[in-house]
């Protein structure tokens, strides 16, 4: 059995279905993504794993309880993180945490024990006594997770947690949800922020107007979007710099746009992608063929080109594949 079973989960808000049939099971020890633009029903869902909310059908079976018959004794089990996170104006680091660790029933030494162990996994010691309201929003983050972890649940909901973090925040979010996952604790976290996802999760769920999409390993979601493709990728760049680049781009695009097998071309950083639409049969072989094509007709006009690969697949990718391009 595992640690959580989310079976035909429905909530209707009178005649809009949020969520509509979505199934899905999480064990011990896994970091799953929930993937989806807005209003996909992604909070709805996590509300109702956090027994804030019933579904109007379905089953969710925490360690074997009801969520929706026994909330509160699957309360323990969970810990719950809102996309949006309020902080008490006047209360310290300390204070908020002993406040949740009190709510939570902690008492004595055993809630300052909790309170201390959550502030040294998050790094939150030095701040201790600082105010909340005063924090970055990385920090105010961590303190939100720190609140989630004072019970020790066993199934963490994080929702948008990593919305709005500098790119340092997130790597450090990813390591803390890293070492929650190797103690054992399962994580969902939802996201319309696909490629962060990517980096943290073992598996994803995709929906889409209350419906799942597309679930499974993070890579096998990558090879199935890879094969339902015929069109292949690739990024190419240029030595370029200084006033000339500009014109080098454009006269590189133009000479890719001119060639027959090309779709289209984008600037992707300092990058151009490149999509190549091949025929419905074509393998490996072919796609390889039309590649070297495409290299020749740029050197052959004398433009710069240092670098030109097939483009990765990311999460992005498959997450359109599968929405068929339905959403951004
Ligand atoms: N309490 C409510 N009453 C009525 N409709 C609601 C309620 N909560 C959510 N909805 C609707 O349900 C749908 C799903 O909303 P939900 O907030 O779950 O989406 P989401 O995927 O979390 O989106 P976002 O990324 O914008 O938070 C939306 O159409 C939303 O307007």
């Amino acid at each position: 059995m595992s640690l959580l079973e989310v079976k035909g989960l429905r909530r209707d808000y009178g005649s809009l279905r949020a969520v509509d049939d979505v199934s899905f099971t999480l064990e011990a020890g896994g970091i799953l993504g929930f993937i989806g633009p807005n209003g996909a029903g992604k909070s709805t869902t996590l509300r109702i794993l956090a027994t804030l909310d019933v579904p109007t059908a379905g089953t969710v079976l925490l360690d074997g309880t009801s969520l929706v018959d026994a909330p509160d004794r699957a309360r323990p089990l969970l810990g719950y993180m809102p996309d949006r996170y309020g902080t008490y104006d006047d209360v310290t680091v300390r204070e908020f945490l002993d406040f949740f660790a009190r709510a939570y029933g902690l008492k004595g030494a055993q809630r300052n024990q909790r309170v201390d162990s959550v502030m040294e996994f998050t790094g939150l010691g030095p701040l201790s006594e600082k105010l909340t309201t005063e924090l970055s929003k990385g920090m105010r983050q961590r303190v939100a997770l720190g609140r989630t972890l004072l019970h020790d649940p066993r199934l963490l909901l994080l929702d948008e947690p990593a919305d709005g973090l500098d790119p340092r925040a997130r790597i450090e979010l990813r390591e803390l949800l890293r070492a929650l996952a190797d103690q054992g604790k399962a994580v969902i976290i939802s996201s319309h922020i696909l490629t962060e996802l990517a980096e943290i999760c073992d598996s994803c769920v995709i929906i889409e107007q209350g419906r799942l999409l597309a679930q499974g390993k993070v890579e096998d979601l990558l090879r199935q979007s890879a094969g339902t493709s015929r069109v292949t990728e690739l990024t190419v760049r240029l030595a370029a710099a200084g006033d000339e680049a500009e014109a080098l781009w454009a006269r590189t695009e133009r000479t890719l746009l001119e060639q027959p097998r090309v779709k289209d071309v984008s600037r992707e950083g300092s990058a151009l992608r490149v999509r190549l639409e091949l025929e419905a049969d074509a393998g490996p072989a072919q796609a390889e063929a039309a590649a070297a094509a495409l290299l020749a007709a740029l050197v052959s006009q004398g433009l710069p080109v240092c670098a030109f690969s097939p483009r990765e697949r990311n999460l992005e990718d498959a997450f359109m594949t599968v929405t068929k391009g339905r959403v951004a």
